[in-house]
């Protein structure tokens, strides 16, 4: 049976299940295997599957508690609503760049990929355990409204999303407050997603409150998010020739570092990946902590990729975890200084296969005109972060994380045509419902226990 443990160390170890309803551990760490298993002896196993057997076939692995036939079922819906044939097609754009687009799911963002199977793992664990689930999140654009439509229809579920009033796009903003759903509460605080998600973390660190809600995790410190985010990377390192399998290197927008650490544990379990290079906007601090070992926090500045907005990146901590010789104390440590001080800097910081790399707003249209020029392909102002530089002697794969049809101001300013989606269009006359509230847990509590199933 595999276990999952805290990256804190100060929790029992859980199955699969306990661990994805619990969302964040009750000592504030983040779940993670108890070991990790190596795949590198068995990768032949999974040539040729289809998406969605490639996901059960690798799901099944961690997610031992729960009878194959289930898992197979709920994971088979979890990939029906995805508009392309391939789920997640992998497009070569020159001799050693390819995209892996992963903006085909009903939100149009790779969000998708795991919220839709964590809606119906939810849906799942209410029919066994005959309870309604509150379900809270944070999103700076994009997790928010996979989370509510991975949700939405599903009985004895409430879902309340946090994001930052203004700072979101208006298309974002329109995917999560124009569901007309009761039981959806799109919620606009005051502030930056960083104030959002550590409110949402104090919440959770509540015991009695999080029990008392039955409350559930959609953010990426939940597990299940991660795990399903590694079979797309497992899914595109398959499609490569086998002669380039070894030398990819996947260049990952990134934010709260969620994305890019599933690549990165598929690497651990032993799938042979050259390495990940970060891709950050202006709001570097990654960039900074992997060029020069400083974990140093800054102000926020609103971008043109908004969903990037972040400073706290919540998964460095399952990087560090591994990077620190799996030391849950001297992790708690490092955790601390940088919670009461915003700086850590680390002695010989080892940065394994990452590099890293930044874009600014003044860069982020010129990259949309060049990669449109050059390769006749339209990418997303989070995508073209990824674009800013590619060295043609090494294999890459570019992960295209939202359609450009949500940015679509951004793309008419770089390319002077305005992509559009039929979804997207529709929302554009439905009435916005939202909820403003102060970012403080306690504003955020009290909602909560008014509206909560
Ligand atoms: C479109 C898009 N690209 C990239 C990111 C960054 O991903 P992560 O937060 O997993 O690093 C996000 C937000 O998560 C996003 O919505
Ligand atoms: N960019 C994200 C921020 C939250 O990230 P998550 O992966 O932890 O859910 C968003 O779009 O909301």
């Amino acid at each position: 049976m595999m276990r999952f443990l805290s990256t804190r160390g100060q929790t029992q170890p859980l199955r699969f299940s306990e661990a994805v309803a619990t969302g964040l551990a009750p000592d504030g760490g983040l779940y993670l295997p108890e070991t990790l298993p190596d795949l590198s002896g068995e990768l032949n196993r999974f040539e040729g599957l289809g998406y969605a057997d490639l996901c059960f076939e690798f799901l099944r692995i961690f997610a031992t508690d729960i009878e194959p036939g289930t898992l197979r079922a709920i994971v088979q819906k979890s990939y029906t609503k995805f508009s392309h044939p391939e789920i997640a097609p992998l497009k070569q754009l020159a001799p050693n760049l390819h995209v892996l687009e992963l903006f085909h799911g009903p939100t149009l963002a790779f969000k998708d990929f795991a919220l839709q199977l964590l809606g119906n793992l939810y849906e799942h664990q209410c029919a066994v355990r005959h309870e309604s689930i509150n379900v809270l999140g944070a999103t700076s654009g994009d997790t928010g409204a996979a989370a509510i439509h991975g949700l939405l229809g599903k009985p004895g579920t409430a879902i309340f999303i946090l994001y930052p009033n203004g700072r979101v796009s208006p298309l974002q903003e329109r995917q999560m407050a124009c569901t007309g759903a009761s039981n959806v509460f799109a919620l606009a605080v005051d502030g930056t997603f960083d104030d959002a998600q550590s409110a949402l973390k104090e919440i959770f660190g509540d015991q009695r409150f999080r029990t008392g809600h039955r409350l559930s995790a959609v953010n990426s410190i939940n597990l299940a998010r991660v795990l399903a985010q590694c079979v797309y990377y497992l899914h595109a390192w398959l499609k490569l020739p086998a002669g380039d399998r070894g030398n990819v290197e996947f260049v990952v927008p990134t934010g709260n570092f969620g994305n890019v650490l599933a690549g990165w544990l598929l690497q651990q379990m032993g799938v042979p990946i050259r390495g990940f290079k970060v891709a950050t906007n202006q709001n570097d601090i990654l960039y900074r902590l992997f060029t020069t070992g400083e974990y140093r926090l800054g102000d926020v500045h609103p971008s043109l990729a908004p969903s990037m907005d972040i400073q706290v990146a919540s998964n460095f901590e399952r990087f560090l975890y591994f990077s620190l010789g799996r030391d849950a104390t001297r992790l708690r440590e490092v955790m601390q200084t940088f919670k009461t001080t915003g700086v850590y800097r680390f002695e010989n910081f080892d940065r394994g296969t990452f590099s890293a790399s930044r874009c600014t707003d003044a860069e982020i249209p010129g990259i949309i005109a060049r990669v449109h020029r050059d390769y006749g392909y339209v990418a997303d102002p989070h995508t073209a972060c990824a674009f800013k530089e590619h060295n043609p002697d090494r294999v890459s794969i570019v992960l295209s994380t939202a359609s450009p049809a949500k940015f679509p101001e951004t793309i008419r300013k770089a390319i002077k045509v305005e992509p559009t989606h039929p979804t997207l269009e529709a929302l554009k006359s439905v009435p916005i419902v939202k909820h403003e509230l102060p970012a403080t847990p306690a504003a955020i509590r009290a909602f909560i226990d008014a509206h909560a199933v």
